[in-house]
């Protein structure tokens, strides 16, 4: 028969594949010896993001390439995890919006520790609980998370990557949408769908809580409540998809931040994330902002915060293209120095796509 015919063919695929797999983790495992020789971190951005791109360009489909970059992501996580006993922090609790950033970019074979707030997951990286850690640094609605950048005006870690994760919300309740009277969920959750519930569940009350899973753990024992939240809080939770998709700007996105202990090598498509500070004096800024136009460097973000220091003394925080050992953004740098009370480089990392 056909059918068994072509089912051998795919046992025998399948028996190569997993030759295959197991030998490229040997390799991985291989190299990962000798980066501890060397003394060099086992996780490198820069050389995934090299992969990811070889496996784009090699890909000739059927297979999309969501789906090969799905698979190769579980490919190097789980030979991540068998180099070393790799640990990553997240703001939490599971199911959060972060925890799916960092599933994202990790894969599920490495460990994960949840924490509660964003300075125990800086806590984590910096007494080395944990060997990366993920915040969200911006949300494309909502603005800046101030908590994290007020982190990074202190911290010796270093930013080694960044992940876009567009935000899907979605309302969840085990019991039927016309006996939903109680939302819970967080507060700039509601803010980024309130067109919807305005038009669709307009005599709801609304209760904020501190995040989208503990909105997700009250809808469960609440009755005739529900809670906006991720699908993965769905899956995790076993909680019913009332409706998908309720935000009200499609393309919301946050952006997180990879925190460690070094910055990522070079890939020709990166990042430099810095913070400054400046004189009080007439055309400060300006002057400190104007070597990226000298050295024609392009600046992605601003973001000014109290420095916690003094009174009405900022911080800036600066993203622009390049990486911090391109020549022309080494001498931009040296030059901002001058003119600078402060200055650090955070990271420079390979820039992820929006
Ligand atoms: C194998 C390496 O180490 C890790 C594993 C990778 C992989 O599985 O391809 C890629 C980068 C590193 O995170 C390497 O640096 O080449």
């Amino acid at each position: 028969m056909n059918l068994d015919h072509l089912r051998n063919e795919i046992d025998s695929l399948d028996s190569e594949i997993v030759k295959l797999l197991n030998k490229r983790i040997n390799v991985v495992l291989e190299i990962g010896e000798e980066k501890k020789k060397a003394g060099a971190e086992v996780y490198v951005p820069s050389r995934e993001r090299a992969v990811f791109e070889k496996i784009k360009a090699l890909n000739q489909g059927p297979l999309p390439d969501e789906a090969a970059h799905a698979i190769y992501r579980e490919i190097m996580s789980a030979a991540l995890a068998l180099e070393t006993e790799m640990k990553i922090a997240y703001l939490g609790p599971e199911a959060t919006f972060t925890h799916q950033a960092a599933r994202n970019k990790f894969g599920v074979s490495v460990d994960y520790i949840s924490t509660s707030t964003i300075s125990e997951v800086f806590n984590c990286v910096q007494n080395r609980t944990a060997d990366y850690g993920v915040v969200p640094v911006e949300n494309s609605t909502e603005g800046a998370v101030t908590h994290t950048f007020d982190q990074f005006a202190t911290t010796p870690l270093k930013i080694c990557a960044e992940i876009y994760l567009p935000i899907s919300l979605t309302l969840l309740s085990n019991q039927p949408s016309n006996e939903i009277n109680l939302i819970f969920s967080k507060q700039e959750v509601f803010g980024q769908c309130r067109s919807w519930l305005t038009a669709n569940m307009p005599n709801v009350k609304l209760s904020p809580v501190e995040s989208t899973t503990k909105a997700v753990q009250l809808a469960i024992e609440t009755p005739g409540a529900a809670a906006i939240a991720s699908v993965m809080a769905s899956d995790m939770y076993n909680v019913d998809v009332l409706a998908e998709n309720i935000q009200d700007m499609q393309g919301n996105t946050t952006r997180f931040l990879i925190i460690g202990q070094e910055y990522s090598a070079p890939t020709g498509a990166d990042k430099t994330s810095i913070v400054f500070g400046v004189k009080h004096k007439v055309g400060a800024l300006y002057d400190a902002l104007s070597v990226f136009k000298a050295d024609n460097i392009n600046m992605t973000k601003i973001e000014s915060r109290p420095s916690r220091n003094k009174a009405w003394e900022y911080y800036f925080f600066v993203d622009i293209d390049g990486h911090a050992d391109d020549p022309e953004v080494a001498r931009a740098l040296d030059e901002l120095q001058e003119h600078c009370t402060l200055m650090t480089v955070l990271g420079s990392y390979p820039k992820a796509e929006t």
